[in-house]
C-alpha cells in the first residue's frame, strides 16, 4: 500500500471532513466540549492571576476595590473548576468517541455495500486499506477534534500567560518565547517521525495478526494441530512483533534524547528568570505577587507551548489517519451504472451470452474466450467442464458481480449494464460453489436467502424440507432457533454456552440449498454443484425435488456428477473458455464427443464396483 501523502489543500478537506463528521455525530458533546476547552485554557490563568492580586493585598500592596473575601472565593471557584474540568471533558470525548464510531462504521460499510461487483473486494490494495480503515476509521475524526480543541485551550492558556509575562516584563516574556522556539522546531521533527512510523507498523500489525488468528481460529486448528504448525507459527508472529518494537524503540531513544536537552534548555531559562526576577523584586521593582505570577506564567507559557506541539503532531497524524477511510468512502464504483438505470422485466424469452471474454484481470489469463449460450426461458440448461473450465466465472458473470470485457450478456434483449443490479439480483436465486455458513440460527442461516421470510417459520420449514434437512433441524436443542455455531451463543444460552450445534458438510450444503430455494420463484435459479456434499440417496432426492420445484421455470445447474444433469433440457459443456459441445443427454452420447466421455468413465466407474444383480 502506498503511503498516504498530506498535500495542504487534502488535508483541509480532510479536516473540515472529519470534523463535520464528528458535528454530525454528536453536536451536544462536541459543543460542550469546546466550552470546556476555553474554560480550560483560561483557568491557570485566572488561578495565577487571582494569587498574584491575593498576595498583592496581603502584603499591603495592589489595588483596594475588591474585598479579600471575593478574592479567596473566586480563587476557590477557579481552583475547582481547574478540578472538575478535566473529568468533564474526558466523559465528553469518550462519549463524542463512541457516536463517531457508530457513524463512521455506517458510513464504512455502506461505502464497500455500493460496490456492486467483486472486482474491487479481490484487490489486495483496497483489502489492505479496507483494514486500515476499519481499524483507525474513527480514530481519526476522534482525535482530530479532541486535539483541536486541546490546541484552543493550549493557545488560550499560552496566550493568558505570554501576556502576563509582557506586561509584567516584557524582556522576561520574549526570552521565554525564544527559549520555546528550539522546542517547537524538533517536537515537530519528531511528530512527522511519529506519523511515519505509525504508517510503517501497520504493515507489521497486519502480519501480527494474521498469525494470531492462525493460532487461536477455528479455520486452522485442524491442520496447525495436525501438521504440528503452532510454534512456526508463533515464531513467525513474535518476529512481526520484534520488529514492530524495534521500531518504536528507536523513535523512543531518539525522542528522550530530544527532550532531555529542551528540558534543560527550558530549566535554564526558567532559572535565569527567577534570578532574574528575585533581583528586581529585592530591589523593590516587582510585588511578591509579581513574583509568583512569573513562577507560575514561565512553566505556564512552556508546558502550553509543548502541548500545543503534542496537539498538531496529533492532528496531523489523524488526518492521516482519515485518509485510509476517506478513501473507502469515496471509493469510486467498482462497475459502470447506468444513468437512468432499466428496469428489469420478467424473464420471457432468454439469457443470452454473446461472444463473451473475460478474465479477472489485464494480468489474468482468459478464462472465457468468446462464450456464445442461450438459456431459454422455462427450460433448465446444465453446464459442466472439467475443474477451472470457467463454469463459475460464468455464473458470476450472469449475477453482475464483473462485466465481460468483450461481448454482452442479455436478458431478454438487453444487456444486464443497463438494467438496476439490485433489481436484476431480485430475479435471481443462487446456490453457490463456496456457500457461506453463517454463525447465526438455523432459522436466520434460511432466511437470509430472502429476509422476508424471517418471520415466516412455515416458508423456511417448507424451503429446509426441499432440501432434506427439515426433520434435522427439528431435531436440534432449540430447533430452528439452534446457533448453528459454537463460537458465539445467545442470550438464552448465557447459562449454557455450549449450546451451538456444529452441521456435518453435507448438512451445511442442505441448510444453504433452503436458502436458495427461498427463493424458488425467482425467474432464474442458479445452483453451482448443490449436491457435491450430499449423499447418492440424497442427490437423487433432491434432483427429483428440484424438477418438481422448477418445472416451467429457468434453471442453470452446474455439476461434475454428469448423472445428476441428464434430465437436463439442455446440457453445454464448457472447455478451454468456449462452448464445445450442446445437446441433450442423448444427443451428447450419440455425439461421442467429451461429454460422452466423461459420463462413460463416471458410469463405468460405478458399475466396475456394483455387486452383481441377484
Ligand atoms: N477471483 C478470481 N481471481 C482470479 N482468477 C480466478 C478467480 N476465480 C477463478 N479464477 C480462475 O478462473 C479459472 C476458472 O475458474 P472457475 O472457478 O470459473 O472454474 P470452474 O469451471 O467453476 O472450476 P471447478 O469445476 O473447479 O469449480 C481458474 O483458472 C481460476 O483459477
Amino acid at each position: 500500500m502506498s503511503e498516504p501523502r498530506l498535500v495542504p489543500r487534502r488535508a483541509v478537506r480532510h479536516a473540515r471532513a472529519a470534523l463535520g463528521l464528528t458535528w454530525r455525530a454528536a453536536p451536544a458533546g462536541t459543543a460542550a466540549d469546546l466550552v470546556f476547552a476555553v474554560l480550560a485554557g483560561l483557568t491557570p490563568v485566572l488561578v495565577a492571576g487571582l494569587t498574584k492580586l491575593l498576595l498583592d493585598r496581603l502584603t499591603g500592596g495592589g489595588p483596594t476595590g475588591v474585598p479579600l473575601t471575593v478574592l479567596g472565593a473566586g480563587l476557590a471557584l477557579a481552583a475547582a473548576l481547574g478540578t472538575v474540568l478535566p473529568h468533564l471533558r474526558t466523559y465528553v470525548a469518550a462519549e463524542r468517541s463512541r457516536a463517531v464510531s457508530r457513524l463512521v462504521r455506517r458510513r464504512l460499510y455502506d461505502a464497500v455495500q455500493r460496490l456492486i461487483g467483486l472486482v474491487r473486494l479481490e484487490d489486495p490494495e483496497f483489502q489492505d486499506r479496507l483494514q486500515a480503515a476499519q481499524q483507525t476509521g474513527h480514530l481519526g475524526p476522534t482525535q482530530l477534534t479532541g486535539n483541536a480543541f486541546g490546541a484552543v485551550q493550549s493557545v488560550l492558556a499560552m496566550a493568558g500567560f505570554l501576556g502576563v509575562l509582557l506586561v509584567l516584563n516584557p524582556l522576561i516574556g520574549v526570552l521565554v518565547l525564544v527559549a520555546a522556539l528550539p522546542t517547537l522546531w524538533m517536537q515537530l521533527r519528531l511528530n512527522r517521525a511519529r506519523a511515519a512510523m505509525v504508517l510503517r507498523l501497520e504493515h507489521f500489525q497486519r502480519r501480527d495478526l494474521f498469525f494470531a488468528q492462525l493460532l487461536v481460529g477455528v479455520p486452522a486448528a485442524k491442520e496447525v494441530r495436525l501438521f504440528g504448525l503452532g510454534r512456526f507459527f508463533g515464531d513467525r508472529m513474535l518476529d512481526e512483533l520484534h520488529a514492530m518494537h524495534r521500531v518504536e524503540q528507536r523513535l523512543d531513544r531518539r525522542e528522550v534524547r530530544a527532550q532531555a536537552v529542551l528540558g534543560l534548555l527550558g530549566a535554564a531559562v526558567a532559572g535565569i528568570g527567577v534570578v532574574y526576577t528575585v533581583s528586581v523584586a529585592l530591589a523593590g521593582g516587582l510585588t511578591p505577587g509579581d513574583v509568583v505570577i512569573y513562577l507560575a506564567a514561565v512553566p505556564g507559557v512552556q508546558g502550553a507551548l509543548g502541548s500545543l506541539v503534542g496537539q498538531l503532531g496529533a492532528i496531523h497524524q489523524a488526518l492521516l489517519l482519515f485518509e485510509h477511510y476517506d478513501q473507502v468512502a469515496h471509493v469510486e464504483p467498482d462497475l459502470p451504472m447506468p444513468a437512468t438505470p432499466r428496469p428489469v422485466p420478467p424473464l420471457t424469452e432468454g439469457i443470452e451470452l454473446r461472444d463473451v471474454w473475460f478474465r479477472y484481470s489485464p494480468q489474468h489469463p482468459w478464462v472465457l474466450r468468446g462464450v456464445d449460450l442461450y438459456l431459454p426461458a422455462g427450460s433448465t440448461t446444465a453446464l459442466v467442464g472439467l475443474n477451472g473450465a470457467g463454469k463459475s466465472t460464468l455464473v458470476k458473470l450472469l449475477c453482475r458481480f464483473y462485466d465481460p470485457e468483450r461481448g454482452s450478456i442479455r436478458w431478454d434483449g438487453i444487456d444486464l449494464r443497463e438494467l438496476d443490479p439490485a433489481a436484476l439480483r431480485e430475479r435471481l436465486g443462487a446456490v453457490f460453489q463456496d456457500f457461506m455458513p453463517y454463525d447465526l440460527s438455523a432459522a436466520e442461516n434460511i432466511a437470509l436467502g430472502d429476509l422476508s421470510a424471517r418471520d415466516d417459520p412455515e416458508r423456511l420449514r417448507a424451503a429446509a424440507r426441499h432440501a432434506g434437512i427439515d426433520d434435522a433441524l427439528t431435531a436440534l436443542p432449540r430447533g430452528y432457533d439452534t446457533l448453528l455455531t459454537r463460537i458465539f451463543f445467545d442470550g438464552p444460552d448465557r447459562d449454557d454456552p455450549q449450546a451451538g450445534v456444529v452441521l456435518s458438510g453435507g448438512q451445511w450444503q442442505r441448510v444453504a440449498l433452503a436458502r436458495g430455494f427461498l427463493r424458488a420463484d425467482r425467474d432464474l435459479l442458479i445452483l453451482d454443484e448443490p449436491s457435491s456434499g450430499l449423499d447418492a440417496e440424497a442427490e437423487h432426492d433432491l434432483h427429483r425435488r428440484l424438477g418438481e420445484l422448477r418445472r416451467g421455470r429457468t434453471s442453470l445447474l452446474i455439476s461434475h456428477r454428469l448423472n445428476a444433469v441428464r434430465d437436463a433440457d439442455a446440457i453445454v459443456v464448457l472447455a478451454d473458455g468456449r462452448v464445445v459441445e450442446r445437446g441433450d443427454h442423448g444427443q451428447l452420447l450419440a455425439a461421442a464427443g467429451g461429454y460422452a466421455r466423461l459420463f462413460t468413465l463416471q458410469a463405468r466407474g460405478y458399475r466396475e464396483d456394483a455387486p452383481a444383480p441377484v
